[in-house]
């Protein structure tokens, strides 16, 4: 894994020790918008764009489900990477479900970072959303795309389906905060911490967050009330990868999702959400994370558990 420094690919891991152990997630570098607003540069057009994405990411899954969920698979095409992330960062290489660069038959996902600029600095992060029109970046956020995903193209879809209605937006921030800093990057606080210290403090505060998840769970269907929403789908991505990654390869062991019944309950629900369950691919899941961090398990052996059938039938 590495970074470009002036469009030159370095091969580094992430740099704990000038932060007390503690692993610091860096801000995506593109945060362009797609919108409908007149003159603005990235207009919705069917077929003008493309997603980069790895299975295994739980950043990325949020786009995915989001093209789903808002029907447009057929106007934003998709290349999915190998889940083999070593020292050359993602690659197109061969795996099975992973399907090369469909638009330039590139090796690696850096050269797309610098089909957009020769000398860019940058973490090369998946999602990538591609404007194949002018060969740019319009954004590497996932929190952002899947907001542009749920309205810019209502037009072309004709579906309408909100995951931010204006009436929950305060409720859905408030939640998303909590899950964003304490379960979706606390499990990788967890993983990546490299003190005991950096590493309990992230766990105490994944198990409180998510008492507190189960708790609001057994007295509501959804995060926000009875509306399925962005929260619930930011919350998803981290749950479905608990049990099998984040459990054992990131030491989160205190609990697995399925010993909490409501959070588990709903776990399943949303996976069996129609379209979802075929977003998920626990094979570049559980090779991506046991395979990728050789420093967390040098022996890159994959384990082959848990035995977990989440299409069994859940209480609604
Ligand atoms: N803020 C980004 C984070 C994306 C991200 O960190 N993706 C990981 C994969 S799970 C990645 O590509 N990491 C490579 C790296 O950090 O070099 C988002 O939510 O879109």
């Amino acid at each position: 894994m590495g970074l470009l420094v002036n469009g030159q690919w370095q091969d580094k891991w992430y740099d704990t020790d000038s932060n007390g152990g503690k692993f610091k997630r860096e801000s995506a570098s593109f945060r362009d918008q797609i919108s409908n607003e007149k003159g603005a540069a990235f207009p919705p057009e069917s077929g003008r764009y493309h997603l980069y994405v790895s299975l295994a990411c739980p950043w990325a899954h949020r786009a995915l489900i989001f093209r789903k969920l808002k029907a447009i698979e057929t106007h934003i095409s998709v290349s999915v990477v190998c889940p083999d992330m070593l020292d050359e960062g993602w690659t197109f290489a061969d795996f099975p479900g992973a399907t090369g660069d469909t638009l330039y038959g590139k090796q690696f996902l850096r050269e797309i970072y610098t089909l957009h600029d020769e000398t860019v600095t940058t973490r090369v992060t998946v999602p990538v959303l591609w404007d194949k029109q002018t060969k740019q970046i319009v954004s590497n956020e996932s929190s952002e795309i899947i907001r542009m995903f749920n309205t810019a193209f209502n037009e072309l879809t004709g579906n309408t389906d909100d995951y931010y209605p204006a009436a929950l937006r305060e409720e859905i921030d408030t939640v998303n905060e909590m899950v964003y800093h304490t379960i979706n990057n606390g499990v990788y606080k967890a993983g990546f911490a490299t003190t005991q210290d950096a590493y309990e403090e992230a766990v105490t505060a994944l198990f409180s967050s998510l008492d507190v998840v189960e708790e609001r769970l057994q007295q509501q269907r959804y995060l926000a009330g009875d509306t399925l929403t962005e929260a619930d789908w930011r919350l998803f991505t981290t749950l479905i990868r608990f049990d099998p990654v984040y459990h054992g390869h990131f030491k989160c062991n205190r609990r697995q999702i399925a010993d909490y019944p409501a959070l588990y309950n709903y776990m399943k629900r949303l996976y069996q959400h129609p379209g979802v369950a075929e977003t998920v691919n626990f094979t570049h899941i559980k090779r991506h994370y046991y395979y990728s961090h050789t420093m967390i398990n040098p022996t890159q052996v994959v384990p082959v558990g848990p035995e977990q059938d989440l299409t069994t039938p859940v209480a609604e």
